[in-house]
């Protein structure tokens, strides 16, 4: 625990913050459109509590990721304006953040909508802190490709809020968004490298280098591709979902084969990575909401 007096006390925005509100985003719209997705209709009280239940665990994860690694954040310049390594606030006050978080959204999870979905939102925080950030994060490079399982489990807790069980179309939904994360990761890591080198973190362009991880990325790219479109293929979506995919992944496949065949000099702006980390995120948004049109419209 910090003694230390801080510069400025926390306020809301700092509480914010911690719980990555960016990135939740995606979290949470993955989420949305599973239980959308699913062939029960969830009563709109309980289907608004359930991804309340996301966003609050989600939040929490991204603040005892926060906790637990402020010394790293302190090494980059992406993170070191976050609220501790700024020293807006102290650990203990984050960790308790987090704890209470967690556990006020696994519990309303449990009692409100079901225990499928509390248990899998328990494995997604766990997985995440846990795994990810305390044990994988500083010791491997295939620590997103691991860890980035954690990320991947919304959609599963979405549909399982909804049906109270699991089946094959939000399985392979978890498939698409684990495959995706090492092309969605990778190319920022490829114009961030120096600041994990700084941090002392082994992020692939570190340890194994930039060729590496350009093939890399190709090489994930193809079996996301072919999870993406594999929920058509078995005619559990529709047409409006297989065009919408079919175009967007050869979108995304086009752009990863840019980054895979280049290499680069000390001045590169690295446009064509940056363009790829953009489409990624766009192209999760996309899918899933093709998914939701297709069974919503057709
Ligand atoms: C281990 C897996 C992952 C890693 C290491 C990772 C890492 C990152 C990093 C470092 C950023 C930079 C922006 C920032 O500092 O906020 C970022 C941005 C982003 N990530 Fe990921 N990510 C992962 C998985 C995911 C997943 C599963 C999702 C959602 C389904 C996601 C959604 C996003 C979004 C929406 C942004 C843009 C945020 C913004 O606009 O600032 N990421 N990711
Ligand atoms: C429902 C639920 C609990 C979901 C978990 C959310 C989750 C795992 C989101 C994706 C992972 C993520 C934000 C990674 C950021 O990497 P990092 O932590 O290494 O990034 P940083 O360098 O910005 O801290």
């Amino acid at each position: 625990m910090s003694t230390t007096t801080l510069p400025m006390p926390a306020d809301w925005r700092d509480f914010l913050a911690l719980t990555k509100p960016r990135v939740m985003t995606l979290v949470v719209f993955t989420g949305l459109c599973g239980m959308l997705a699913a062939p029960t209709h969830i009563d709109p009280v309980l289907g608004f509590t359930a991804i309340l239940c996301i966003a609050l665990g989600a939040g929490a994860a991204g603040a005892l990721n926060q906790w637990y690694e402020a010394d790293l954040d302190a090494k980059m310049r992406r993170t070191e304006r976050r609220p501790l390594p700024a020293g807006r606030m102290d650990r203990e006050t984050a960790l308790q953040f987090g704890v209470g978080l967690s556990a006020f959204s696994v519990i309303l999870m449990g009692l409100a909508v079901n225990l499928a979905a509390a248990a899998i939102l328990t494995a997604s925080i766990l997985f995440y802190v846990l795994i990810y950030t305390v044990w994988l994060k500083r010791r491997t490079p295939q620590n997103i490709v691991i860890g980035g399982a954690a990320g991947a489990f919304p959609p599963l807790i979405g549909w399982a809020a909804a049906t109270g069980d699991v089946a094959l179309l939000p399985v392979l939904l978890f498939a698409l968004v684990f495959l995706w994360t090492p092309p969605h990761f990778w190319a920022l890591a490829l114009f961030v490298k120096t600041d994990y080198a700084a941090a002392g973190v082994p992020m692939l362009p570190v340890v194994a280098g930039e060729r590496t991880t350009r093939n890399q990325i190709g090489l994930y790219t193809i079996p996301m591709g072919v999870v993406a479109l594999l929920p058509w293929v078995l005619h559990l979506t529709g047409a409006i979902y297989g065009v919408v995919t079919l175009v967007s992944t050869l979108v995304f496949a086009v752009l990863a084969l840019q980054v895979a065949t280049r290499t680069t000099g000390s001045d590169d702006t690295m446009k064509p990575e940056k363009r790829l980390f953009a489409w990624s995120i766009l192209y999760l948004f996309i899918v899933f909401g093709a998914l939701v049109a297709d069974k919503w419209i057709a």
